[in-house]
């Protein structure tokens, strides 16, 4: 009697099982991808947790920026590229060839390696993508310009220069000029590939930090070759190998306790 008493009732389970559905931002399943006939992704499975911190880490070529790419579909850019499995977003699978690919683009913002501001005014770099998507008032797109800037953690430092060209401002503050300019489309996923491997420690530790706190209000995705930035700034980490994932798991486990070889050989240096 007791145990049946203290074993949760099938009401309970499922309402533990709909709450961490809720959870999950992007659930992938099947995910195979092709660059003309070389098979980059091979059956990937993987649930990326809403407002955690997934890193993607794995030696050099192994597909982790292949896998970032096929989260905002920017490699539907490029001939000979494809993807097929399931990619659930939104309530959609954005593989599907109906997907509004423009609108996921504003959904799930990506910042690249190497910091890419337009060639055009610190403020224009943040106004140019809002207006594609949406008509404010002048005093509407100064509030949503200051807002994203801040939110970078960059305003402070720009504010008196506005009108200046996005692209003479310091690498790390063009790193974060590009990070304002994605959350400026107020996405829900953030995609970040390797941001910090072209930047000084300084302004590596800024980043570092707004990552931490951006957190909060976003989804975030990051591939990174260094090892103690995924354990600073994720919760989970997914270690790849020729393609596949071979383990994920929370960060902390994975960084004390991995459960594969290639993975324990990996962390240790051992290879990559
Ligand atoms: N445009 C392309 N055409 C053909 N093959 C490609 C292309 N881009 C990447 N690949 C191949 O796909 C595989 C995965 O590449 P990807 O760039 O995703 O790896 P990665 O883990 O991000 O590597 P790195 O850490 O060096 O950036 C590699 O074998 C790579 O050579």
């Amino acid at each position: 009697m007791d145990t049946a008493l203290n074993e949760p009732t099938h009401e309970a389970a499922d309402a533990v099982g709909e709450r961490s559905r809720r959870d999950i931002e992007i659930a992938i399943r099947g995910l195979d991808f092709h660059y003309n006939q070389h098979h980059a992704l091979k059956d990937i499975d993987l649930d990326v947790r809403r407002h955690e911190t997934t890193a993607i880490i794995g030696p050099s070529g192994c597909g982790k920026s292949t896998l970032l790419r096929v989260l905002n579909r920017i490699y539907a850019l490029y001939p000979g590229q494809r993807a097929t499995g399931e990619i659930r977003f939104d309530g959609k699978n954005i593989l599907d060839a109906r997907t509004d690919v423009a609108a996921l683009r504003a959904k799930v913002g990506m910042v690249f390696q190497s910091p890419t501001p337009f060639p055009m005014s610190v403020y224009d770099n943040i106004a140019y993508g809002i207006r594609l998507y949406e008509k404010l008032s002048r005093s509407e797109m100064d509030g949503r310009v200051e807002t994203a800037l801040r939110g970078a953690a960059l305003w402070e430092e720009v504010k008196d220069k506005l009108a200046q060209n996005g692209q003479g401002l310091s690498g790390g503050q063009q790193q974060r000029l590009c990070i304002a300019r994605a959350i400026a489309l107020r996405p829900q996923v953030l995609l970040l590939d390797e941001p910090t491997s072209a930047l000084d420690p300084i302004s590596t530790a800024k980043i570092e930090d707004l990552l931490d706190n951006l957190r909060d209000e976003y989804t975030i995705v990051i591939v990174t070759h260094n090892m103690q930035q995924a354990a600073r700034v994720s919760q989970k980490t997914v270690f790849m190998y020729l393609g596949e994932i071979v383990e994920t798991n929370a960060t902390d486990e994975m960084f004390e306790r991995p459960k594969e070889r290639r993975t324990r050989d990996y962390i240790t240096g051992r290879f990559g």
